[in-house]
């Protein structure tokens, strides 16, 4: 073949990518003028008309290429193989020909072209539609969709007119049939792709998944079908979504509740998923949601009491009298429940979430990944998450978008989430074509190749048909698949919203538009299904029936909170947050996890510095000294799992850790296996699982919280690439971590590793917020700390697991410090006798510092610090021979040990008191520990009661990019807090 045709067929082929018909007849022609010249041409031609991407990439030759394509006339194909020399190839007008005189039938040339052109058009139309049908299907139920008819859909794009459209054309088995008139295509088409359900799946490259979409959707039989029961089934929930909504309308106007009202189907559909999954494996869903149509959903389908639901909006509470917490609104609160459908019980449980649409999601999804772990379900079958969405918020929030990047990764997957947007065209006030750019709100799960099921609202029987062949698909291929239940808002975006000032064309239709109840009643009487007037009877009754809760709802009283269930049923939500809990480890655990600390398998090809590290590992544990910041949390960790508490790790290069400190999996140099000590100290032991994550901090964050809602008993924690990051997560924060309790009652053990501390790196690599961490404490919600010792750092962790009540735990960890001279620990401090320190002495104290200090009442001041700066304030302290200044370090921010320090200070009564903080004075610890520090203080009666500040100026940004300016600014304030004046 020349390069001239090459050049040409590469053009045609991708003319043909827009369904150029054009180009078939030059093909055609060119062919019929020159076969040896256009051999390739029609290999690439098939390849072009094959079904689907995989096998346009597929090795294969041209008759697989052809046979898939349903090419007619086996000479071509034999044409191809080589079977046929190809100048006979020519003559296969001629074949046809004679095969057709051998039955009888005259056929000619143009006959025969006509054939051939005829199936290759048909089936580029059968191809366009499994593409694009979607875009015309009936799917919206007020009928307000761009219907604008799609060039590709058209037949006489293809050269088909209304004279065509009758004659059989072959097209080898694709829809199910050996020859079909376009008429009989485009019917069955129409009816697969362009329907009240439409699949969106030809973006699919995996041929297995796309071929079972294809199969479970396509050709005759595959119709939407239900039976009598099933239908029923359907109407019952529809009558009790619409009835829910209705009596809440009568009995609290305007009070807010977000109604499902125009979105009923996707009750239905929720109860399908949870049957089918039942049936398939699952024995718990965990479902997340916004505020739209919860109410409805935990009612009708967790079983929520309707009573306790009245009670809620009569002003009662979800919990009891006595338990403390700040509570929720009533379209935040979780539930959970079982349910049983034909034998298989599913466990439900519904997350509760703030306001904050989808920040949900990731959490969860690591409540899901908890629950597999805990069933060893490799598969992740029998946990099944379910996000529901609104449009607006679907394609808006990033964490959709992040989460979708979790779902296939190692240690973040949960075998595929369902998501089904509840699609009412409307955010708020806010129309699709102002709040997303792309045609469909659940374009972003394209990126992870999820089949989407666009289903008409008004057709519950085609959104729970969708229901149905989403959770099969998930099943069995354990990936994401999205539901887009298009639907409407029949009120405004809240109960006290007038959507006519800013809708009125949606709105005039929506107020003339029958509810979905009422159309399926029809649809249903016409088919003879129920007696026309049965409806009425049985709204009566749901409404006589949730009549009598209401009444009940006056006297509901939740007799039970649920945070202590299960797996936490040995915890205490009360705890005292001065138990110290029992952290220390025997030498003999101290040695066996050193052991395997040290040891990688026989032979095992290690990188020549990792080896070093190992050989200063294994002196600590010979000298009983030296321990660093790295292998105390080895130790802390490996002590854990050598009792039973796995620990996960997740965060951006953890394995290795962003400063080279950790490599807590040896890295094989040849292949590129991993090896992870951790996991060989000692039979039974629990597993270790570290995880290098994707770049993301709110999703990865959110997930690794959700796993420790649902985890009590292993030690999660999450990891900043550098502490600054850490605000991309702020959300998690805010909303969850430090107020999830309150709102919830659900307790979170997990730890965040926030790399924090000033060593000149620029504004963005020093400072983890403090200051923000601190500003959210109250009420003992979280843990804030700083520790400076590998031992603290070490017995912290342990702490998480080894007290009665569990407490999210935010910790700046060190940078410069792993690999501080100073910054060590002894075998002592980790064994039998230590514990964790929420204040630390000065090092002189314990014969650490060159210094020896004048006696407590001599001392002129007390430096109180926290972190890497204490070594900063040590180093010149000592080099200045300073023998009246005591460095004080608080390793603990809060909950605030007033009690130690009240002790620690009354030594110093008389000394001057002075908090130095390596962070500009509008951030860091300053705000928050001034008047903590002078509560001590007067509480001491000390003679100087109020902290004198050491530290940078307020700044705008956190830290200087000029390393000149950090190391004056750094000198001047260990200048400052060391200098006292008058001396
Ligand atoms: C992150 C975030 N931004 C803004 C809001 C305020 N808000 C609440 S509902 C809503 C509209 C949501 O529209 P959609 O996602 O389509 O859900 P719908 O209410 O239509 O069911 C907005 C903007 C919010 N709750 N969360
Ligand atoms: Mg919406």
């Amino acid at each position: 073949m020349t390069e001239h045709s090459k050049n040409d067929i590469f053009h045609a082929s991708s003319f043909l990518q827009g369904h150029n018909a054009e180009y078939v007849e030059q093909l055609y022609a060119r062919y019929a003028a020159d076969p040896a010249s256009v051999d390739e041409a029609w290999v690439e031609f098939f390849r072009q008309l094959g079904d689907g991407e995989a096998e346009v990439r597929a090795e294969a030759k041209g008759p697989s290429w052809a046979r898939q394509s349903g090419f007619v006339a086996d000479e071509l194909t034999a044409a191809l193989t080589g079977e046929w020399p190809v100048e006979e190839v020519k003559d296969a007008g001629k074949k046809i020909k004679a095969k057709a005189r051998e039955k009888g039938v005259e056929v000619t040339d143009d006959q025969v072209k006509r054939a051939v052109l005829d199936s290759i058009r048909a089936l580029m139309l059968i191809r366009a539609y499994r593409i694009r049908g979607h875009l015309v299907a009936d799917l919206d139920p007020l009928g307000m969709r761009d219907q604008t008819p799609h060039p590709e859909l058209d037949p006489a794009s293809y050269g088909f007119s209304e004279a065509d459209m009758d004659r059989p054309i072959f097209i080898d088995n694709v829809l199910g049939l050996q020859m079909a008139s376009m008429r009989q295509i485009l019917d069955i088409v129409k009816r697969t792709y362009c329907g009240t359900f439409a699949l969106q799946y030809m973006h699919i490259s995996d041929p297995e998944q796309a071929a079972w979409l294809k199969e479970r959707i396509e050709g005759f039989g595959k119709e939407i079908q239900f039976t009598r029961e099933g239908r029923r089934a359907i109407l019952n929930k529809l009558v009790e979504a619409e009835g829910f909504e209705k009596f809440l309308h009568v009995k609290y106007m305007g009070t807010k509740r977000f109604g499902l009202d125009g979105g009923e189907a996707l009750i239905p559909a929720m109860e399908q998923i949870i049957k089918r999954g039942g049936a398939l494996g699952a024995t718990e869903v965990v479902v997340g949601m916004p505020h739209r149509g919860r109410l409805s959903v935990l009612a009708n389908v967790l079983s929520k009491p309707y009573r306790a639901i009245f009670n809620e909006f009569q002003g009662g509470s979800f919990k009891p009298d006595d338990v403390d917490g700040s509570g929720d609104v009533k379209y935040h609160l979780g539930a959970s429940s079982d349910r049983e459908f034909d034998g298989n019980i599913v466990h439900l449980s519904l997350t509760a979430n703030p306001s904050h649409l989808e920040a949900v999601n990731p959490v969860v999804l690591g409540k899901c990944r908890a629950k597999q772990d805990q069933k060893h379900d490799q598969q992740r079958i029998s946990v099944i998450p379910i996000l529901l969405h609104g449009d607006a918020a679907f394609a808006g929030q990033g964490v959709v978008a992040e989460c979708f990047g979790l779902s296939g990764l190692k240690g973040h997957r949960t075998g595929g989430t369902i998501h089904i947007v509840v699609n009412n065209q409307i955010g708020f006030t806010t129309a699709p074509h102002f709040s997303r750019s792309s045609p469909y709100p659940t374009d972003i799960a394209l990126m992870v190749e999820a089949p989407i099921f666009h289903v008409n609202g008004d057709d519950p029987e085609a959104v729970v048909h969708a229901a149905k062949v989403a959770t099969e698909f998930r099943q069995k291929f354990h990936k994401d698949v999205v539901i887009d239940i298009f639907c409407y808002r029949r009120f405004g975006h809240n109960e006290g919203d007038e959507p006519m000032f800013t809708n009125p064309i949606m709105y005039n239709r929506i107020k003339k538009h029958k509810t979905t109840l009422a159309l399926y009643t029809e649809r249903l009487v016409k088919d003879g299904l129920i007696p026309e007037g049965e409806i009425e009877d049985m709204k009566a009754a749901f409404q006589a029936h949730l009549n009598d809760e209401f009444e009940a709802g006056k006297e509901f009283k939740p007799n039970k909170a649920d945070w202590l269930d299960g797996r936490w049923s040995h915890l205490d939500r009360e705890g005292d947050q001065y138990q110290r809990g029992q952290t220390a480890i025997s030498a003999e655990t101290l040695e066996e996890v050193g052991r395997s600390l040290v040891t990688g398998p026989e032979g095992f090809p290690l990188h020549k510095t990792v080896g070093r590290l190992l050989e200063a590992k294994k002196q600590m544990f010979e000298t009983g000294d030296g321990f660093d910041w790295a292998t105390a949390e080895a130790l802390a960790f490996g002590s854990l799992l050598t009792e039973g508490y796995p620990v996960r790790l997740a965060g951006q290069d953890s394995t290795r850790g962003t400063f080279s400190q950790r490599h807590s999996g040896f890295i094989n140099q040849q292949d590129e296996e991993r090896y992870y000590p951790l996991n060989h100290i000692r039979e039974g032991q629990a597993q270790y699982e570290v995880i290098d994550s994707m770049l993301s901090e709110y999703a990865v964050l959110g997930f690794e919280y959700g796993y420790s809602l649902a985890e009590p008993n292993a030690l999660t924690l999450w990891e900043a690439q550098f502490g600054d990051f850490a605000n991309g997560a702020q959300i998690m924060f805010d909303q969850f971590i430090s107020s999830g309790e309150s709102k919830w009652l659900r307790m979170s053990g997990l730890v965040m590793l926030l790399p924090h501390g000033f060593e000149g790196q620029g504004p963005e690599h020093s400072s983890a917020r403090l200051e923000r961490f601190l500003q959210l404490c109250g009420q003992d919600n979280w843990i804030v700390a700083n520790c400076s010792t590998p031992a603290n750092y070490f017995h912290i962790l342990r702490r998480q697991l080894h007290r009665s009540f569990r407490k999210p735990l935010v910790l700046m960890t060190p940078k410069s410090l792993l690999r501080h001279k100073l910054c060590i620990s002894r075998k002592e401090d980790f064994i039998e006798g230590s514990s964790f320190h929420r204040v630390l002495w000065d090092d002189a104290q314990y014969g650490n510092s060159e210094t020896k200090l004048k006696p407590d009442s001599e001392i002129k001041r007390v430096v109180m610090c926290s972190g890497k700066v204490y070594y900063d304030l040590l180093e010149e302290r000592d080099a200045r021979g300073i023998d009246d200044i005591y460095l004080l370090r608080v390793e603990q921010f809060y909950p605030f040990p007033a009690i130690s320090l009240v002790k620690e200070l009354e030594r110093f009564k008389e000394a001057e008191m002075v908090w130095c903080q390596e962070e500009p004075k509008n951030q860091g610890a300053w705000t928050f520990i001034e008047p903590n520090i002078e509560w001590v203080l007067t509480r001491i009666k000390a003679r100087h009661n109020r902290p004198v500040y050491a530290g940078r100026a307020a700044s705008a940004s956190p830290a200087t990019g000029l390393a000149s300016q950090h190391k004056a600014q750094q000198a001047a304030l260990i200048d400052e807090a060391l200098t006292i004046e008058g001396k």
